[in-house]
């Protein structure tokens, strides 16, 4: 079967799960239906939870070393299908294909790495205070998982939550994003494929998350959430695990400075402000959201900016030399515009327009002179517009990078050793691109603080997330 083949039903204990209720899955690019997939019931739910209580007891018998390979074969899957994940990921979601290749490797990276540090969850010997006793600290598989992923990037949100939790050895049940459903089929289809057990990762589809959700956060055999997607919706979930104390991991939204001071590499900046900016069309967790320039540096930034930017092409991700490709949603779009217009009325400038665009496509913007009280600053714009506020020295840079609730990606550019130093300590965010705009990358902790969130996804951190830590204390006759 091909892997696109029936990518239309949940996936429950290995088989595609049947049912009468449908939703639709749609091309942002075209409109056009990619997908009519059937909603999750009652009993597929029940019957998944059945599947994934038995396979984490089954997983207990299998070595890190035998999970180790399944990782290293679904890895391997993923890349020998690298086209057709990427083509797929492109039309329900909409990035360029370009990007979703890059996604296809990064998502790919998750597990490669996690198929390396299956083997790696070393416990520890503690020196006991007398001769008696041997006292030891051993990891174990936290349980059965609940994952909820975002839309905006389908493949890299699940891997790098999938792929540590079956190297900590636990089963998983996925919920993707309404959106995307289709790419997270392909992963977990290819999941078996490469030899996991059929309840090890189940994917359950629906476009009522709040009603499937809400009783297995309640239930007890669940016993850890991992969720990445909004700030708004992390919080109603923390709330509804707190009955049954469960695990939790958040990884929520960002509202990421871009900090550029007299003492940058300006050629450098401009590009890194264009990777952290427009990737995926400015629809990242970790996009460049206020982007605060030292004043003084205007003349000979901006015109850069400018040129750089207007040379992106927007368009179906699926053209050749497509940069930006449509935003998700018409109330992507108007939210975005709406920030816009509530920047201008207050006094900020629009300095730069690309051409208007129709249906989900939106053109890039450039304003300046926005400040603190625009709605723009205070929330995730998620679309091609670039925010600059200004500052006039290192202390008022920190305090407005520092001013929101905020703290998942910061960036900024310097060529001062010490003001590298005492930027990076000063600023309250989980994750500091300096002189760099790309933060992601599998083999580091990926997360943010405040209300960002909690946990790390990605490094050596990732696997703890799965894990939970006996002590063993043995005495001796
Ligand atoms: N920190 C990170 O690593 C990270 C990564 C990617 C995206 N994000 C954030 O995700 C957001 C964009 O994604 P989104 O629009 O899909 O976010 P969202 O919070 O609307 O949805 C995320 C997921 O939660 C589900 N969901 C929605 N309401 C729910 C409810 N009441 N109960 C249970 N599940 C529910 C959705 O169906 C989706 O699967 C942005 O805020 C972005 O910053 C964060
Ligand atoms: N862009 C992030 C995910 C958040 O959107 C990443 O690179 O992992």
């Amino acid at each position: 079967m091909s892997l696109l083949e029936g990518l239309e039903h949940s996936l429950i204990a290995g088989e595609p799960y049947h049912t009468e209720q449908h939703f639709s899955v749609l091309n942002p690019a075209t409109g056009e239906q990619l997908a009519y997939v059937s909603e999750v019931d009652e009993q597929g739910t029940a019957l998944a939870l059945r599947a994934a209580t038995e396979t984490f007891n089954t997983l207990k018998t299998t070595s890190a070393k035998q999970r180790s390979e399944v990782l290293w074969r679904w890895y391997e899957l993923m890349m020998e299908n690298k086209p057709l994940l990427a083509r797929l990921l492109t039309q329900e979601q909409g990035k360029p294909l370009k990007e979703a290749m890059g996604e296809v490797d990064y998502a790919a990276g998750y597990i490669q790495w996690y198929a390396e540090q299956a083997k790696r969850s070393y416990g520890e010997v503690i020196p006991a205070n007398d001769t008696q006793h041997q006292l030891s600290a051993i990891k174990q598989g936290v349980g059965v998982v609940l994952g909820i992923t975002p839309w905006n990037f389908p493949l890299a949100m699940i891997t790098r939550k999938v792929a540590p939790a079956y190297a900590a050895g636990c089963s998983f049940i996925l919920k993707p994003s309404e959106q995307t459903p289709l790419s997270a089929l392909a992963l977990a289809q290819l999941a078996l494929q490469a030899g996991m057990q059929k309840g090890a990762f189940q994917v359950l589809l629906t476009s009522d998350s709040a009603g499937l959700i809400k009783p297995l956060c309640q239930n007890t055999n669940i016993r850890k959430l991992t969720f990445t997607g909004s700030t708004q919706i992390g919080r109603i979930l923390l709330e509804q695990c707190a009955s049954t104390i469960k695990r939790t991991s958040m990884e929520l939204g960002g509202n990421a400075p871009f900090i550029i001071f007299k003492s940058a590499n300006l050629d450098d900046a401009v590009a890194g402000l264009m990777a952290a900016k427009f990737r995926n069309a400015g629809q990242t967790c970790v996009a460049a959201n206020r982007i605060l320039l030292q004043q003084g540096v205007e003349a000979e930034l901006l015109p850069r900016l400018i040129k750089a930017v207007d040379k992106l092409v927007v368009g179906d991700g699926l053209e050749e030399g497509v940069d930006i490709g449509p935003l998700i949603t018409l109330e992507a779009k108007d939210k975005a515009q709406k920030l816009i217009d509530d920047a201008i009325e207050k006094g900020a400038e629009v300095i730069y327009q690309g051409k208007q665009q129709s249906g989900l496509f939106m053109a890039p913007v450039i304003l300046t002179g926005v400040t603190s009280k625009m709605k723009i600053a205070n929330q995730e714009i998620f679309a091609p517009v670039v925010s600059i506020m200004s500052f006039s020295d290192e202390s008022e840079a920190i305090e407005l990078a520092n001013s929101v609730e905020e703290g998942l990606a910061a960036y900024f550019y310097s060529q001062e050793v010490s003001q590298i130093h005492r930027v990076s300590l000063s600023l309250d965010y989980g994750m500091i691109g300096i002189n760099e705009g790309m933060v992601s990358n599998p083999v580091a902790p990926f997360g943010g603080i405040k209300q960002s969130g909690m946990g790390k996804e990605g490094g050596h951190q990732g696997l703890d997330e799965y894990l939970t830590v006996k002590y063993l204390c043995q005495k001796f006759d």
